[in-house]
């Protein structure tokens, strides 16, 4: 999308006096400056600085001495304000201008020029703080005020009074509507009927850049020159500007007489910020074209000059230079339009505007931040300022990343979605139900039926916190590039399975309509699950449904209960599709390394994706502007709600394998990347928050290979803490300090990188203290930590819930790769199992089910086929031990139509090294 205006192409040269180049030759005429130029260049003959000084002083002083001098006191007069109102003068086209401190200031001074009896014509769509003023001055100085539609000139007529009208009060665009104001033709009509009304336009959405309706007719033009001219949001400060001389003088008098002038400081500061405004503002206008296209190609309501059809674009093209950098669009759903300001990072949430940061803000926010608080709800709905209606005010950032950024926050809010047939995103009915229509529609191709799903999710590392975690503590953990992958098959008979191959190739299946249905109480969509798990439906599928299988273990049996838990509960009474569910992982299980949270999290998103409680919008396809979406390729395609919805149940899920966990697992499972977390409810602010700096940090974490319980480990440590609530206090305060420090740590930019390994590892070393002190480390693990720490000088902690399973050890960036294969060799001697991983990569994946995003006959075979995926990182030393394969056992049947199902079988069939490549390359992948 191009820019459409050149600044160049500006039309209206301004002839300005000062300054002006000498004439080439006594035959060419002068030549004026460009707007450009002349705002950058500061230069009053008539006062020069006695040093020769290139930028103007300040001179701060209040009084000047002497009796004969042009300057007595700042009040009346300072030569810092009279070199910037003699500049804006100069850009303005104005004979006289006048500083104050602030845009309200300046229309007061303006109102101070009416009388009782007087009579005043304004906009119906005025700034809510000139609407307060103007009912002050109605009702305490007996001034008359009509609003009328300004964007008919006709409307006015009825109003003028010969005599009696002294003042119309009109801006042009208006704000927030950008409704366009002939204010050519209005200063004519009023001139022609009541010729000693003084025509006043307020110019801050244009800037003189933009528009000088002094060269229209117009008498006395103000600016809120908080904004664009002086661009930075870093001071208030009112322009007031005219033409006639007996205008000026009333207005000198009264802005000495009430003492409003603008200080020497903020006078220096807004002169400064002026040399740029020609620069800023073709920037911000040409971003605000982008934007103003991109909103209105997904079909919303936009209100933009720029725009082809836009109503009265032709005046503004008549009467300005440019078409500014506001705009406004409409979503239809004042809720919505909440999640979409609420959802943006890059665009501030924040009055004002004119700055060279992007700022958003919407209906409420108006209420919020008072911008027309001073507009009640009825004048607001008369006068048309819909409560849905969201404001942009565009900054000089780089325009890709506040289309980005915006993409981003209408996807997270659910007002677009890709659209397959038109391959792009496009706006999302108004209607939700109409919008889940849609999306089935989409996703079914209007069939019944299902579909195959299959997903992906994280394990993790915890590097500081686990077991502290689940007592109120921070924790901080990475996801890592070994995953676990769940497959869910439609099935047409009338059964649901399960096969979990790494659970000694566990499979079995049941008649939906025997599981144990009178004992669930199926939570409707959108409710959320209680705190506390449904001990009736767990009793039942132990007692009913888990008793008949023989010899089944206890990772298979929590597993299978999880899954049917979760299945059972978000049924639907008429709806219960029958699949069959598999999982594998590149994860090791039960090793600390949160392969229950992955698999919770896999099983959640396949349950919530086949009851159609969740939907996933593709990714965009390669379009001409790649360039734009280059951060959702495959990213950040799965809405945040979509997430918060898979990470609720996960949780659920979590609850059914671990008893008490903290959440910390099911967290990094469904977000990825690296997070602080901590619980709610233990009197400490609860939450997530990502932290930055963990993704270049290499980690070598070793599996003992001894097994262990986590729900027991857990329990245990609530026991300890039952019978030692001093001891285990201490260390949990203790283990929150060293959380804190290392969050410190690595948010410190001025922290060098050696420095920073040196803190985790003397933190790490302390966390692991004190987990040996809580009783949950094993002889396995300290063994894996002497033979790092000596001769390698390496620093090792647990990882998880310990008692066994994982131990992770910081490798310094200096660490000699020789040297990192000596100590594995030395590790997978001792029958250990180590893995060289990076952190912080994506968390849940679902792959695309579009067809346009599956890559032909990827299914069929297993092995590198396609682009390598998300897991580039992964360098896995020595692939976890491979489960036995083994065939299906007896109870395991082949869905019953006898179709060979298009992923099962390569699925299940390709080796744990290939199982990633394999994965990537069946086609696009879409992470939260
Ligand atoms: N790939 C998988 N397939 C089926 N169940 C799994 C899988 N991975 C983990 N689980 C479930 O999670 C349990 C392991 O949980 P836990 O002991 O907390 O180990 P971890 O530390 O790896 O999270 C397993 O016993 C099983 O019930
Ligand atoms: C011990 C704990 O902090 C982490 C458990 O991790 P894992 O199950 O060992 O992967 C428990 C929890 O946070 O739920």
């Amino acid at each position: 999308m191009a820019p459409t205006i050149d600044p160049r192409a500006a039309p209206k040269l301004p002839v300005h006096d000062l300054p002006t180049p000498e004439p080439e030759s006594p035959f060419r005429p002068r030549k004026p400056y460009r707007f450009s130029t002349l705002c950058a260049t500061v230069d009053n003959p008539d006062m020069k600085d006695q040093y020769g000084s290139s930028s103007v002083p300040i001179y701060q002083t209040a009084t000047f001495k002497g009796v004969s001098g042009e300057y007595d006191y700042t009040r009346s007069g300072n030569p810092t304000r009279s070199h910037l109102q003699h500049h804006i003068a100069k850009i303005s086209s104005a004979n006289h201008a006048f500083t104050v401190s602030s845009g309200m200031a300046a229309l007061d001074i303006i109102l101070r020029l009416l009388k009782p009896g007087d009579e005043v014509i304004a906009g119906d769509d005025l700034y809510g703080g000139t609407n307060r003023l103007l009912t002050y001055v109605r009702t305490h100085v007996g001034v008359t005020v009509h609003h009328v539609d300004t964007t008919n000139p006709e409307s006015l007529h009825p109003y003028i009074h010969p005599t009696k009208t002294a003042m119309v009060l009109l801006e042009s665009p208006t704000n927030p509507l950008l409704k366009i104001v002939d204010i050519a033709t209005i200063s004519r009509d009023v001139k022609e009927r009541a010729p000693n009304a003084i025509i006043v336009v307020d110019n801050t959405m244009m800037s003189p850049y933009l528009q000088r309706p002094l060269e229209h007719g117009v008498d006395i033009v103000y600016d809120s020159a908080t904004k664009y001219l002086s661009g930075h949001h870093d001071l208030m400060a009112g322009v007031v500007t005219c033409n006639a001389d007996y205008i000026a003088k009333k207005l000198a008098f009264i802005i000495n007489s009430v003492g409003n002038a603008l200080t020497p400081m903020d006078s220096f500061f807004l002169l400064r910020g002026i040399k740029t405004l020609a620069v800023r503002m073709d920037r911000q206008q040409n971003s605000s074209q982008i934007v103003a296209e991109y909103l209105y190609g997904l079909g919303f309501k936009v209100n933009y000059p720029g725009l082809p059809d836009h109503p009265g674009r032709e005046i503004h093209l008549r009467i300005a230079d440019g078409n500014g950098a506001v705009l406004s669009f409409e979503t239809g759903n004042k809720e919505l339009s909440e999640k979409i300001v609420g959802s943006t990072r890059l665009w501030g949430i924040s009055v004002s505007f004119g700055c060279v940061n992007s700022l958003i803000n919407q209906g409420r926010a108006y209420h919020l931040f008072q911008r027309h608080a001073s507009i009640d709800a009825a004048t607001r709905a008369a006068r048309g300022l819909p409560e849905d209606l969201i404001r942009l005010c565009v900054g000089i950032e780089d325009p890709h990343d506040l289309l980005d950024d915006l993409e981003r926050a209408l996807i997270e809010a659910g007002a677009i979605a890709f659209d397959m047939y038109q391959n792009k995103y496009v706006r999302v009915p108004e209607n939700h139900l109409l919008r889940t229509a849609v999306e089935s529609l989409q996703l079914d191709g209007g069939q019944e039926g299902q579909r195959e799903w299959f997903v992906s999710a994280p394990g993790k590392i915890i590097l500081f916190g686990e077991h502290a975690v689940v007592h109120g503590v921070t924790a901080i953990a990475a996801a890592v590039d070994l995953r676990c992958f769940g497959l869910a098959t439609p099935r047409n008979d009338g059964k649901v399975s399960v096969h979990f191959q790494d659970l000694g190739n566990f499979s079995y299946e049941w008649d939906i309509e025997s599981l144990p249905w009178d004992a669930v109480t199926p939570i409707p969509p959108g409710e959320a699950h209680p705190d506390e798990l449904d001990q009736r439906l767990v009793g039942a599928l132990n007692e009913r449904v888990l008793s008949s299988i023989e010899n089944i273990q206890n990772g298979a049996r929590g597993a299978t209960i999880t899954f049917l838990y979760l299945y059972m509960i978000l049924s639907r009474s008429q709806y219960k599709p029958g699949f069959n569910f598999t999982s594998r992982a590149t994860l090791p299980v039960g090793a600390g390394l949160g392969s229950s949270a992955s698999f919770s999290t896999c099983t959640a998103t396949a349950c919530l994706l086949v009851h159609r409680r969740i939907s996933v919008p593709p990714p965009p396809a390669p379009t001409s502007t790649e360039h734009i979406h280059v951060s959702h390729q495959g990213r950040r395609a799965i809405p945040v709600s979509t997430a918060d919805e898979v990470n609720r149940w996960a949780f659920v899920a979590e609850k059914i394998l671990h008893g008490n966990p903290s959440g910390v697992d099911n967290s990094v499972a469904v977000y990825g990347g690296a997070l602080a977390y901590t619980r709610e409810g233990f009197g400490r602010k609860g939450g997530m928050e990502a932290i930055q700096g963990f993704k270049s940090l290499k980690f070598l974490l070793t599996n003992s290979k001894v097994p262990r319980d986590t729900k027991k480990l857990v329990a245990g440590v609530s026991e300890k803490k039952a019978n030692e609530p001093e001891l285990v206090g201490g260390i949990l305060d203790a283990i929150q300090s060293i959380s804190d420090e290392a969050k410190r740590a690595l948010a410190d930019p001025e922290l060098s990188r050696d420095s920073l390994l040196t803190a985790l590892s003397a933190l790490m070393e302390e966390n692991h203290k004190h987990l040996v002190t809580l009783g949950v480390s094993h002889p396995s693990l300290e063994t894996i930590r002497e033979k790092t720490a000596s001769p390698h000088g390496l620093t090792t902690k647990l990882t998880g819930a310990g008692g066994g399973g994982c131990a992770v050890t910081l490798v310094p960036d200096d660490f000699k790769d020789e040297q990192l294969q000596d100590l594995i060799n030395e590790l997978i001697r001792e029958n250990f199992q180590p893995y060289l991983t990076s952190v912080g990569g994506s968390g849940l994946g679902i792959l695309s089910p579009y067809a346009e995003h599956r890559i032909r006959g990827a299914a069929r075979g297993s092995g590198s086929q396609g682009q390598a995926g998300d897991g580039g990182d992964f360098a896995q030393v020595t692939p976890p031990e491979t489960p036995t394969p083994g065939d299906a056992s007896p109870q395991f049947v082949a869905d019953a139509s006898g179709d060979l199902e298009p992923l099962r079988t390569p699925f299940l069939n390709s080796s744990l090294t290939e199982l990633p490549e394999w994965s990537a390359g069946l086609g696009r992948w879409l992470y939260v």
